[in-house]
């Protein structure tokens, strides 16, 4: 699969209503409703105060004027500025009242987007591409305050600035108003289609941003690959499909948006010509004052602004409905019950028990329903302070057994028990205080060294930091980087050698004086010197503690005190290397396999 290739989590054959999805916004606009809805009624004042212009004028023309009383004229100039002023003053006002709490609303989306992508569990995270993510938590969010901060103010305040303008203009004359509004049902009905076409474009066009936000991602992340197979054209080119996919949409969604608002522009327009000719023709007869003509046709202008912003005012809602959709599908994403507060910590259990398995059976959920399941009836016991060496062949599920030790993923059938008590009966919290991991993938985080390491015991001294990195065999690097401890490390740590990450990475295992420790093969990156290294010093370590470490090759499983072969989803054997050695052809296998690519690696090194 391409590396920009990636799921789009849209689900068009669903119904949906926009204004269900954003009355879901309420509980974050809850807080501010009293200046929320302060600002809403000043804009109502202000647009309603534009309104007075062409009454102004009908007094004007009507009265100073047909009576040619130039200081009446002039006073009536004063009042059209001061009407003017005091409606810039109040649309003044109202930016001033909603900035800052709806910003607030913004942030505070944000923060419990955050939040809940901590609180789901890794399954979650397998299952969405982080550029879907990633444009829900930028791109959608802007979206929603752009919402709360224009069309649902305005599209409260042009209805009422109309609904006013229509009773000012039958007032007039109710004949040329009736003209007039002739148009106000069939616009309607074009509006609610359009605005059920347009919804459904801006929520494909909003996860297709999110497929080119996943894309330019994985391409950054992946620079080194990319250009290291030299397919940055190949790239570009699947790059550039989605990118036109997208511009296909907006190419789509601008066509709606452009046909609606001609009908928009063009249809009023034509029944005010009508009526302009019309009242002209009434003026000549003397039916209607000039000032009362003049009066109908500035207010039928006044609407202008109010009724040609319903297109895009709409559009605006529709794309932030689209955004509320794609914000709740994360929200309503259920977290694991003890990680929103559940369960307390059982007490009991039986002390050095140390870490056992028990008929434990995992299958993922996305996997295939017919498939077997990864992990089928395992059963180990790793006593106290004893360290067991996980060895199996490529894809047998031995990461996937690591991970369900600190919960990352739940088993599916069986128990996993630390010293006597159930993992699934503790909170997730106090499983990972008991258990430290290390992946293959040394991750790290774009902060210190100190931040990253002490990540694995928030709050710890410096003398804890260091004898972490010594055992780790980092203290020597981390002293020589420009700022020791405090280097930043770069985005993931790749300012730093692969090795170097990794053991940051075991310096942050180790940090905390874990009782059960849980590596995934975490030598793998090193050199043969610095291998041997690390091997000695993780040896001290692993006298101290209970762990269990996936190993690939003989060095790694001679740290260990016994052996356990992952074989079909089960354990296959135990033992000492020694034995299995003797008793297991496929361990055999395995390492023979191992030690001709350690031999490979040692002819490189020297
Ligand atoms: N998130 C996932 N969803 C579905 N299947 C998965 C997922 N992760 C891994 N698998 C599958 O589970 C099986 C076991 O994978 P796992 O990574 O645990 O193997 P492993 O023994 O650690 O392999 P290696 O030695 O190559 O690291 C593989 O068939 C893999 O394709």
């Amino acid at each position: 699969m391409s590396a920009v290739e990636n799921l789009s989590v849209a689900d068009p054959g669903k119904k949906r209503s926009a204004v269900r999805s954003l009355l879901r916004l309420w509980p974050y606009v809850r807080p501010v409703r009293a200046r929320f809805g302060t600002a809403a009624a000043v804009a109502v004042v202000a647009s309603c105060t534009g309104l007075i212009v062409p009454l102004v004028l009908k007094w004007i023309i009507d009265g100073p004027v047909a009576a040619r009383d130039t200081a009446g004229v002039w006073w009536g100039g004063a009042l059209l500025l001061a009407v003017g002023v005091a409606e810039a003053a109040l649309f003044g006002l109202r930016r001033w009242l909603v900035a800052r709490p709806l910003a607030g609303v913004e942030a505070a989306m944000r923060a419990d987007l955050y939040q809940r992508l901590q609180r789901l569990p890794v399954a979650f995270h397998d299952r969405w591409s982080s550029g879907q993510l990633l444009s829900r938590a930028t791109a959608d969010l802007n979206l929603l305050r752009l919402f709360l901060v224009f069309p649902l103010t305005f599209l409260l305040v042009n209805g009422v600035t109309i609904v006013v303008g229509c009773v000012i203009l039958l007032a007039q004359d109710w004949a040329l108003g009736l003209l007039v509004l002739a148009p106000v049902p069939p616009l309607i009905v074009l509006c609610t289609v359009f605005s059920r076409r347009y919804a459904g474009a801006a929520r494909t066009a909003q996860d297709q941003v999110g497929d080119l936000t996943t894309g330019v991602e994985e391409s950054v992340l992946g620079i080194r690959i990319i250009k290291g197979f030299g397919r940055h054209r190949s790239q570009a080119r699947a790059f550039r499909a989605l990118s036109e996919r997208l511009m296909g949409t907006e190419l789509h969604k601008a066509r709606l948006l452009g046909v609606v608002w001609g009908l928009i522009l063009a249809v009023p327009e034509l029944a005010l010509g009508t009526a302009l000719v019309l009242g002209t023709v009434q003026v000549a007869d003397g039916a209607l004052s000039a000032g009362t003509l003049v009066a109908f046709l500035s207010t039928a202008l006044a609407l202008r602004w109010p009724v040609e912003s319903i297109g895009f005012l709409l559009a605006m809602s529709n794309e932030a409905s689209g955004a509320a959709d794609r914000y709740f599908e994360v929200m309503d994403e259920p977290v694991p019950p003890e990680a929103a507060g559940a369960n307390p910590a059982p007490v009991g259990g039986r002390a050095g028990d140390g870490l056992r398995l028990e008929g434990v059976r995992f299958r993922y959920p996305d996997a295939d329903p017919g498939a077997p399941p990864v992990l089928d009836g395992v059963d180990l016991h790793v006593r106290t302070g004893e360290t067991v060496a996980l060895v199996g062949a490529t894809g047998c599920g031995k990461t996937t057994l690591t991970a369900l030790v600190p919960r990352l993923h739940e088993v599916t059938d069986g128990r996993i028990t630390l010293d006597g008590v159930d993992v699934a009966a503790l909170p997730r919290a106090e499983v990972r205080a008991r258990v430290a991991v290390a992946f293959e993938e040394p991750t790290l985080f774009s902060a210190s060294v100190r931040e990253n390491v002490l990540m694995g015991a928030p709050g710890a001294a410096d003398e804890e930091l260091w004898r972490a990195l010594r055992v780790a065999q980092a203290d020597g690097f981390v002293a020589a980087l420009p700022a020791g401890a405090d280097t930043e490390v770069g985005e993931q740590g790749l300012s730093l050698s692969g090795g170097q990450r990794q053991r940051l990475a075991l310096a942050r295992a180790v940090v905390g004086r874990p009782r059960f420790l849980v590596l995934d093969d975490p030598l793998s990156a090193l050199d043969v010197h610095t291998e041997a290294k690390v091997e000695a010093a993780l040896r001290k370590v692993l006298a101290t503690t209970t762990a269990l470490v996936v190993a690939h090759r003989p060095s790694t499983v001679l740290l260990a005190d016994r052996v356990a072969l992952l074989s079909g989803g089960r354990i296959a054997a135990v033992g000492t290397h020694e034995e299995l050695l003797a008793a297991s052809a496929e361990y055999r296998r395995l390492m023979a396999g191992d030690e001709a690519r350690d031999d490979v690696a040692r002819e490189g090194a020297l």
